[in-house]
């Protein structure tokens, strides 16, 4: 059998190579195609950051000052002070090339056209100087960045008012099984909503790539054949739960030969998701996920995650392996790894993963009290309260 780290590695997908230029506001959650190199120098000029006086220190700095002239923000100007002399400035103005310092309002008296300091003022104060934040022909974000709003005024400032993007990605989702309805349909008691084509197709937004949805498909070979054959001429990626164990009316694996797939991984030693399959047919990746809609869960985020990482260049996507303290014993036997639903909290002394009542890869309720799956390696037997262990956040 593979073990997880085994099967991650089994992913080397084509990189995607299709750009396309975005407005700067709907550029947010996608990945930037180019690398930004900074065209200009920030502040581009000498930057009063308080609304005060403008002034040049020296070392015999008279006590008074006589005010000289006004400048605001916006305003151009050559204003040239002199030996006793001081400008009120306004903040984000420009200062005055022969001023070196900025005093603020509340450190001065102000009368008869005259200031005078409360306590000596600090040479260089409150100014910010030309390209102290961004220099030009600096590189301030790279190619495989995934775009946040905390970067939409650099990229604003810099001109940006569309930005080249690679496209979203394509991914097909098919749901089977015979005993699936949809949310409202006529139940049997036997019958089981089809919850996870729902669920995969939310992680597929959060991700903000575009979902595809192929529908929920009976336990009927030639049709999920069919399905798959056409999803992945659409898609760069490609979901299908159920039937990827070894049951009787289990057909991911035959579907996937029939179309011509490789398979590249069968089973993976991991719980929840041991009947994992990973196959590939041309540039497309198609993950046959357990049934089970805690499975399909995590198998989405682990792999799916990991492949539109990769494909995008963009390490966002991928799951992020971080420490955590137990707050419970964990017993469990030491032939696969263990993903367990978790409520991770940041205490005093680092993250602290609580205990979830959790009764296998069925119980959706416990993964919606969930932040996070906590990581059990696979050699692990009992885990104590307090140990280390890796987890990740969903
Ligand atoms: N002989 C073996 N049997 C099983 C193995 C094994 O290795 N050898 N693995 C077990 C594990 S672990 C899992 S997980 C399941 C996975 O089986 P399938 O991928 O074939 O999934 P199903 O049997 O179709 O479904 C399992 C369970 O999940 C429900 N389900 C299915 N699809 C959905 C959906 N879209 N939304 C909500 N719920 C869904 C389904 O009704 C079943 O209850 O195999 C074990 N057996
Ligand atoms: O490993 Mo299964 O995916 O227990 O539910």
């Amino acid at each position: 059998m593979t073990t997880f780290y085994e099967a991650i590695q089994s992913i080397q997908p084509e990189l995607v190579a299709q750009t396309q230029q975005v407005d700067l506001i709907e550029s947010i959650n996608r990945v930037l195609a180019i690398d930004i190199i900074s065209n200009i120098d920030f502040p581009p000029f000498n930057k009063a950051t308080m609304d005060g006086f403008a002034f040049r220190f020296e070392d015999d700095l008279p006590k008074r000052l006589k005010i000289q002239d006004v400048i605001y923000a916006g305003q151009e100007t050559n204003i040239k002070t002199q030996k006793g002399y001081c400008v009120r400035i306004m903040t984000g103005a420009k200062v005055p090339d022969d001023c070196d310092s900025v005093v603020e309002f509340e450190a001065v008296i102000e009368k008869d056209g005259f200031i005078e300091f409360i306590k000596p003022p600090k040479k260089g104060s409150n100014i910010a100087y030309l390209g102290e934040d961004l220099k030009k022909n600096e590189l301030v974000l790279k190619e495989g960045t995934l775009i946040q709003p905390n970067m939409i005024n650099l990229l604003a400032q810099l001109g940006y008012k569309g930005v080249k993007v690679y496209r979203k990605l394509n991914i097909g989702v098919i749901t089977t099984g015979d005993e699936l309805v949809d949310i409202g349909e006529p139940k049997k008691p036997s019958s089981v909503v089809d919850t996870s084509r729902y669920s995969l197709i939310a992680q597929i937004r959060q991700f903000n790539q575009e979902a595809i949805d192929y529908g929920r498909i009976l336990d009927d070979p030639k049709k999920i054949q069919h399905t798959l054959n056409n999803a992945t001429l659409n898609c760069d990626i490609v979901i299908i739960t159920g039937g990827s164990s070894f049951g009787d009316k289990d057909y991911t694996q035959e579907a996937l030969n029939a179309i011509g797939a490789k398979i590249l991984i069968r089973t993976i030693d991991m719980k929840p998701g041991r009947p994992t399959i990973i196959a590939k047919k041309d540039n497309c990746f198609i993950i046959g996920s357990p049934g089970n809609p805690v499975s399909t869960f995590s198998v989405f985020r682990l792999f799916v995650g990991n492949i539109i990482s990769k494909m995008l260049k963009c390490k966002d996507f991928d799951v992020d392996f971080l420490k955590c303290k137990i707050d419970f014993d964990y017993k469990k036997k030491s032939d696969r790894m263990h993903f367990l639903p978790t409520k991770v909290a940041f205490c005093q002394d680092g993250y602290v993963a609580y205990k979830i009542n959790y009764n296998g890869s069925g119980d959706f309720s416990a993964l919606s009290k969930a932040n996070a799956f906590l990581a059990i390696p696979k050699e692990v037997e009992i885990a104590k309260k307090g140990e280390m262990l890796e987890f990740f956040f969903i």
